[in-house]
C-alpha cells in the first residue's frame, strides 16, 4: 500500500467544535506541535473568516514549517484571493454534493454549484496553487452525481477529492464500497473526511483507507463539529497496530499535543478516551492488575511509553488480594491472607463511599501507617 497522508484538521474543522475558538498564540503552538511530530499537511484556518483569522494563518506560514499548508475555501473567488493573501500555496475548495445540502443552500441548483466549483478552482489553478476539492455530504449523494462531480472536478485539475462523511453517518462497510467506487474511477487520490455523530469516525477513516484512500483528515482528541472528527490518536495508532502502517509521526509526544489541545479548547477528556485519557493505562480490578504485573501485555493493545503515557496499578473498589499486596509491599508492609483480606473489605467500604480509588495516602491509614 502507497504511504498514507495525515491531513490534520484540528485548528479548521476542530476549532469547529461549538465554544471552542484559540487565541494566535494557541494556534501558532498546535500547528508547530503537529509539524514536530511529523504530520505532513495541516489544514490550518479558513482565510474567508476575516482579518484575525487571516493574521493567524499568515504567521503560521511565516513559521516556515516542514508541513504542507492548507487553507479552506468555499467555492467563492474571494474566499480563495483572501487565502493566497495569506501566503497559502494549497487551498482547498469545497462544494455540497448532497441533494439535501444542495436544496438548503442552491434552491437544489446544482447546475450553480459546479459552475462555482469549476470557475473557483479554474482561478486558484490560474494562481499556481495546488487544489484540492471538497465534496460536503458525499456519503448521502447520489453515487453517479457524485463521481460525476468529481470526474468533473479532477477533469479541471483538482489535485485530491475529499470524501465527507459531514453527518458521519455511514458505518466501516459502506464507507468501504462507497470509498472504493471512487478510488477505482479516479486518477487523483481521495481523502477521508469523517465525523463521530454515531463513534464510528476513526473505525470509518480506516476502512476508507483500505479502501484505497490515501489522505486522512484527523483532529486532535477528535475535535470538531458536533461529536467531533476522526482522532489524529486514534487513527495513528490504530494504522500502526491494526493495519501496519506506521506514519513515521513521533507518537511519543501524542499525549502531550493531546493535553495542549485540551487546555486551548477549554474541553477535558473523559478518563476512558481511546489512546490519550488519563484511565488508558490505569488498572484497578483484581484480575486485571494480578494479569499486568505477571505480563502487562495481558491488558494493554501496547507499551504506554509509545504514547508517551505511564502505566498506573491503583486500589479500588474492585482490587484483589495481588495488587493489594503489591502495593503495601512497597511501602514495606507485609501482611498474612486474612489481614489481607480485611484490608481489601475496608478498601471497598471505602472507595463506594469516596466513589473512586483510594491514594496511597489513605490506604496505608487504613493498615494502621502513620506516614
Ligand atoms: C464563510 C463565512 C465567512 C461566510 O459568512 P457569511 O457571509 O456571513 O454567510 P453565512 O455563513 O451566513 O452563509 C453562508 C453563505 O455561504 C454560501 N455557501 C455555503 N457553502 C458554500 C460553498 N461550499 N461554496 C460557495 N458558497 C457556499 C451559502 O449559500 C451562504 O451564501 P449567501 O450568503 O449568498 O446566502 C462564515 O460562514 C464563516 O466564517 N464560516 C467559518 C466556519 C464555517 O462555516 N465552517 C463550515 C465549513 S462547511
Ligand atoms: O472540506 C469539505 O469539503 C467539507 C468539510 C466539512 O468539515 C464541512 C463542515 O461541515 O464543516 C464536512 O464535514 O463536510
Amino acid at each position: 500500500m502507497n504511504q498514507v497522508v495525515i491531513n490534520d484538521t484540528t485548528l479548521r474543522d476542530g476549532e469547529q467544535a461549538a465554544g471552542v475558538a484559540f487565541n494566535l498564540e494557541e494556534k501558532i503552538a498546535i500547528a508547530k506541535f503537529l509539524d514536530a511530530i511529523g504530520v505532513p499537511e495541516i489544514e490550518i484556518g479558513i482565510a474567508a473568516m476575516g482579518a484575525a483569522e487571516q493574521q493567524a494563518i499568515a504567521t503560521i506560514v511565516d513559521l516556515n514549517l516542514q508541513a504542507h499548508l492548507l487553507g479552506w475555501n468555499r467555492a467563492v473567488i474571494s474566499d480563495i484571493q483572501a487565502s493566497i493573501a495569506c501566503g497559502l500555496k494549497r487551498v482547498h475548495i469545497s462544494i455540497p454534493v448532497s441533494a439535501i445540502q444542495i436544496g438548503a443552500k442552491f434552491q437544489g441548483n446544482w447546475q450553480l454549484v459546479l459552475q462555482k466549483l469549476q470557475d473557483s478552482l479554474n482561478f486558484a489553478l490560474d494562481q499556481g496553487l495546488f487544489v484540492s476539492v471538497g465534496g460536503e455530504d458525499s456519503s448521502r449523494a447520489d453515487e453517479q452525481f457524485l463521481l460525476d462531480t468529481v470526474l468533473a472536478a479532477q477533469e479541471w485539475g483538482a489535485s485530491r477529492f475529499r470524501f465527507c462523511d459531514t453527518v458521519g453517518i455511514l458505518d466501516p462497510f459502506t464507507t468501504h464500497d462507497k470509498v472504493k467506487k471512487l478510488v477505482t474511477s479516479l486518477s487523483i487520490p481521495v481523502e477521508m473526511h469523517t465525523h463521530n455523530d454515531f463513534g464510528l469516525a476513526t473505525a470509518n477513516a480506516l476502512a476508507g483507507i483500505k479502501a484505497g484512500a490515501l489522505s486522512v483528515n484527523t483532529t486532535v482528541n477528535g475535535l470538531g463539529e458536533r461529536a467531533g472528527n476522526a482522532a489524529l490518536e486514534e487513527v495513528v495508532m490504530a494504522l500502526k497496530h491494526l493495519s501496519k502502517i506506521d506514519l513515521g509521526i513521533d507518537t511519543r509526544r501524542l499525549l502531550e499535543i493531546s493535553q495542549l489541545v485540551a487546555t486551548a479548547s477549554g474541553y477535558n477528556l473523559p478518563p476512558w478516551k481511546a489512546i490519550v485519557g488519563e484511565n488508558t493505562f490505569a488498572h484497578e480490578s483484581g484480575i486485571h492488575a494480578h494479569g499486568v504485573m505477571q505480563n502487562p501485555h495481558t491488558y494493554e493493545p501496547f507499551a504506554p511509553e509509545e504514547i508517551g503515557q505511564e502505566r498506573r496499578l491503583v486500589v479500588g473498589k474492585h482490587s484483589g488480594r495481588h495488587l493489594l499486596s503489591n502495593v503495601l509491599q512497597q511501602h514495606g508492609i507485609i501482611l498474612n491472607s486474612e489481614e489481607t483480606q480485611s484490608v481489601l473489605n475496608a478498601v471497598r467500604q471505602e472507595s463506594t463511599q469516596k466513589k473512586r480509588s483510594l491514594t496511597t495516602q489513605e490506604l496505608l491509614s487504613l493498615v494502621g501507617v502513620k506516614q
